[in-house]
C-alpha cells in the first residue's frame, strides 16, 4: 500500500480537515467487519468440541468468543452506517472546499479555456469520497493483513495446505487493480458527456434558463439530449465495468474452488481420526473470515489505484492554477505618474492560434478618463482582462508606470484596482455584503458601504424589506430577487468600495440601466475620476453609447483586435474616420 509522497501529503491534509477522530472511528468500525468472522471461527471450535466432550470451560470460552462475534456483527453495520455518513458528509465538503480554493485562488483565468480542466474537476468531484477514504487505508491495511496472516496460521495448523488458501486472494487483488485502472480511464473518457448531462440538468431545472426553455418549448429537446449524453456515458464505461465485474467473479470462483478443495482435505482427516468436528466447524466458519479479509484487501488495493488516479488529477489542477503564483514579484506603485502603457500587445485565447488582439500599442495617461469603443467582438473586454491581469499577453508588455505587469505581485496589483463588469457576479448575500465584498477587508464598514451604495446609484436597497440587511436571491428564505438593472447597480456600488483605486474599469456598466440611471452613473464615474486625478487614477470605460463616450479625455477605437484610431472626441470627429461615422449614426438615430 505505497503512495507517492504528494498523495500521502494530500491525504494527511484532508484527514486533518475532516478530523482525525472521525477518521479513526471510521477505521475501527470498518475493522470490526472482518474481525468479527475471525472471532466467530475461533469461538466455534471450542464450542463444538467442548459440547462433544462435555468440557464446560471450553464451551464457556467458545460461547464468549462467539457472543463477542455476534455482538460485533450486529453492532458493526449500525456503527459503520453512522461513521460512513459522517465521513462522507465531511469528506465531500472538505474536497469541495479544496476544489473551491484551488480554482478561485488561481490568479489567472487561463485554465477555464481548457476542456481538460473541466473534465478533471468532474472526475475529482466524483472521486472526492475516494480521496477522503484514502487516509483510512493506511490504518486499515495492517489490520487486514494481520487478520489474514492469523487466519492462514490457524488454518495451516489444521492442514498445511489450508494455510495457503489466503494466498489465492492475490490474483483477485491483481485483477482488481487492473480493472480499477480500466475504470479510471473510462471515467476520464466519460467526463465530458457526464458534464454535458449535468449542464442539461441545470438548464432544465435552473431559474436562469426557465424562461427560454418554456418560450422555445425545449423540455423535450433537453430530455433527448440528456438521454444521448447518458447513452454516451454508458458506452464509454460499460465495457470497463463488465471487465471489472467479470475479473472479480473469476478470481472469487478460483478462490471458492481452492477453499472447497481444502475442506475436502480436512474431511478426509476427520475420517482418519486426526481432526475433530470442531476443526471442520472452524474450517467452515473460517471461510467467512478469509473471504472478508481477502475481499477487504482486494478493495483496498483497488482503492489505492483509484486514489492514486484522483490525487493525480488534484495535482494537475494544483499545477495549472498555481503556475503563475510562483515567481517573486514587485509591489505595484502607490500612485500613477506616467500611466499605463501597452507595448505591442498580442493575445489569443487557449491553444487557438487566432489572435484576438494584435500589436496593440497605446498609453492610458495617468489621471485620464479613457473610453474604449468598437464593434461586438473587437477585443474590448479582452483588453480589460489583460489590464486586470486575468490573462497574460502572449506578446508585448503592459507597463504600469514603467513596471512590467508580468513582474508585479498580481494579488497586490489587483488590490489597487477596481472593476464593474458587464457580466458581473450575483453574490446572493445580504445587499450590504454583496456590495461590501468589493473591499473584503472592510466588508462591515457601514459608512464605506453606504457611500458605495450612493456612488453606485444603488440607493434602492433602503426600500428593500430589511434595507441593506436584506438577503438577495429568491432561492433563500426571506430572500428577494432584483431586476437586471438593480443587480448591475449593486455591481457598480461594489466597484465603489475602492474609491482610491489606481485603475477603475467599467465594462459596459450601463447596459441594463434606464436613461436616468445611466446619466446618474456617468456623473458619478466622472466625479470619482476627478477626485482621483491627483493620484493619477485612470478610469477606463467601455461603452457602445457614444453620448457618454464623448466626455472621455482619450477615446480608443478597436477593430478586429487592432487600434484603428485614438484621440479626443474633437480630434476623432475632425479626422472623419470610423468613430465619426458611428457617432453620427447614433446621433441620427436619436434625432
Ligand atoms: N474566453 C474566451 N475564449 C475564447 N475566445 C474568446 C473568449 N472571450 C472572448 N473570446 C473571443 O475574443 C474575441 C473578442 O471578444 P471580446 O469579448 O474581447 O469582444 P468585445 O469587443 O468586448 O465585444 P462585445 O462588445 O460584444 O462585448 C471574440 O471573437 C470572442 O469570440
Amino acid at each position: 500500500m505505497r503512495f507517492p509522497s504528494h498523495t500521502a501529503r494530500l491525504l494527511a491534509g484532508i484527514a486533518r480537515e475532516i478530523g482525525f477522530g472521525v477518521c479513526l472511528l471510521y477505521t475501527c468500525v470498518s475493522a470490526t467487519a472482518f474481525v468479527a468472522p475471525l472471532a466467530l471461527a475461533l469461538g466455534v471450535r471450542p464450542l463444538v468440541d467442548g459440547a462433544y466432550r462435555h468440557d464446560r470451560p471450553q464451551v464457556v470460552l467458545g460461547a464468549v468468543l462467539a457472543g463477542i462475534a455476534v455482538l460485533l456483527t450486529v453492532l458493526a453495520p449500525v456503527g459503520y452506517r453512522w461513521a460512513t455518513i459522517r465521513m462522507r458528509e465531511r469528506s465531500v465538503m472538505v474536497v469541495q472546499r479544496r476544489l473551491l480554493a484551488l480554482t478561485s485562488e488561481a490568479p489567472r483565468l487561463t485554465h477555464f479555456e481548457r476542456p481538460e480542466f473541466w473534465d478533471r474537476v468532474q472526475v475529482l468531484k466524483r472521486g472526492s469520497e475516494d480521496l477522503a477514504n484514502g487516509m483510512t487505508l493506511a490504518l486499515i491495511g495492517p489490520v487486514v493483513l494481520a487478520q489474514l496472516v492469523s487466519t492462514a496460521v490457524l488454518l495451516g495448523r489444521l492442514q498445511p495446505l489450508l494455510g495457503l488458501v489466503p494466498i489465492v486472494a492475490f490474483p483477485a487483488i491483481w485483477l482488481s487493480r487492473r480493472s480499477e485502472r480500466l475504470k479510471q480511464s473510462a471515467e476520464k473518457q466519460a467526463a465530458q458527456p457526464r458534464r454535458l448531462a449535468q449542464h442539461l440538468f441545470t438548464l432544465s431545472t435552473g431559474a436562469q434558463s426557465a424562461k427560454d426553455v418554456r418560450v422555445y418549448d425545449l423540455s423535450g429537446e433537453l430530455l433527448d439530449r440528456h438521454r444521448a449524453a447518458a447513452e454516451a456515458v454508458r458506452t464509454k464505461t460499460e465495457s470497463a465495468l463488465f471487465k471489472s465485474v467479470a475479473a472479480n467473479a473469476a478470481s472469487w470462483l478460483l478462490f471458492t474452488a481452492a477453499y472447497a478443495g481444502a475442506l475436502i482435505l480436512v474431511l478426509r482427516q476427520v475420517a482418519r481420526g486426526s481432526a475433530t468436528a470442531g476443526d471442520v466447524a472452524l474450517t467452515v466458519t473460517m471461510a467467512a473470515a478469509v473471504v472478508a479479509g481477502a475481499a477487504r484487501l482486494t478493495d483496498l488495493s483497488g482503492s489505492v489505484t483509484r486514489i492514486g488516479a484522483v490525487a493525480e488529477h488534484y495535482r494537475w489542477l494544483d499545477d495549472q492554477t498555481t503556475l503563475v503564483r510562483r515567481a517573486a514579484l514587485a509591489a505595484p506603485p502607490l500612485r500613477l505618474t506616467k500611466g499605463i502603457e501597452l507595448d505591442a500587445v498580442g493575445f489569443g485565447y487557449g491553444e487557438d492560434d487566432r489572435q484576438v488582439l494584435s500589436d496593440v500599442s497605446v498609453t492610458l495617461p495617468a489621471g485620464a478618463v479613457v473610453a474604449l469603443v468598437g464593434e461586438n467582438g473587437a477585443g474590448k473586454t479582452t483588453l480589460v482582462k489583460l489590464l486586470t491581469g486575468m490573462y497574460a499577453p502572449d506578446r508585448g508588455r503592459i507597463l504600469i508606470d514603467g513596471k512590467d505587469l508580468a513582474d508585479l505581485d498580481l494579488a497586490a496589483y489587483r488590490r489597487s484596482i477596481t472593476a464593474g463588469f458587464q457580466d458581473h457576479a450575483r453574490f446572493e448575500f445580504t445587499a450590504a455584503h454583496a456590495v461590501g465584498v468589493g473591499e473584503v477587508t472592510r466588508l462591515d464598514d457601514k459608512q464605506l458601504v453606504e457611500s458605495a451604495l450612493e456612488a453606485g446609484d444603488a440607493r434602492f436597497v433602503v426600500d428593500l424589506p430589511q434595507g441593506s440587511g436584506t438577503q438577495l436571491g429568491a432561492q433563500w428564505t426571506g430572500g428577494v430577487d432584483l431586476s437586471g438593472g438593480q443587480w448591475q447597480k449593486i455591481a457598480m456600488a461594489r466597484s465603489m468600495m475602492r474609491p482610491s483605486a489606481l485603475l477603475a474599469v467599467y465594462d459596459e456598466p450601463s447596459a441594463a440601466l434606464d436613461p436616468q440611471s445611466e446619466h446618474a452613473l456617468f456623473e458619478r464615474i466622472a466625479a470619482n475620476a476627478r477626485t482621483g486625478k491627483a493620484d493619477g487614477r485612470i478610469t477606463l470605460l467601455i461603452s457602445h453609447r457614444f453620448s457618454t463616450v464623448r466626455m472621455a479625455d482619450l477615446i480608443i477605437v478597436l477593430a478586429d483586435g487592432r487600434i484603428l484610431e485614438q484621440g479626443s472626441h474633437t480630434e476623432l470627429m475632425a479626422s472623419a474616420g470610423l468613430y465619426a461615422e458611428l457617432f453620427e449614426m447614433q446621433a441620427a438615430a436619436y434625432r
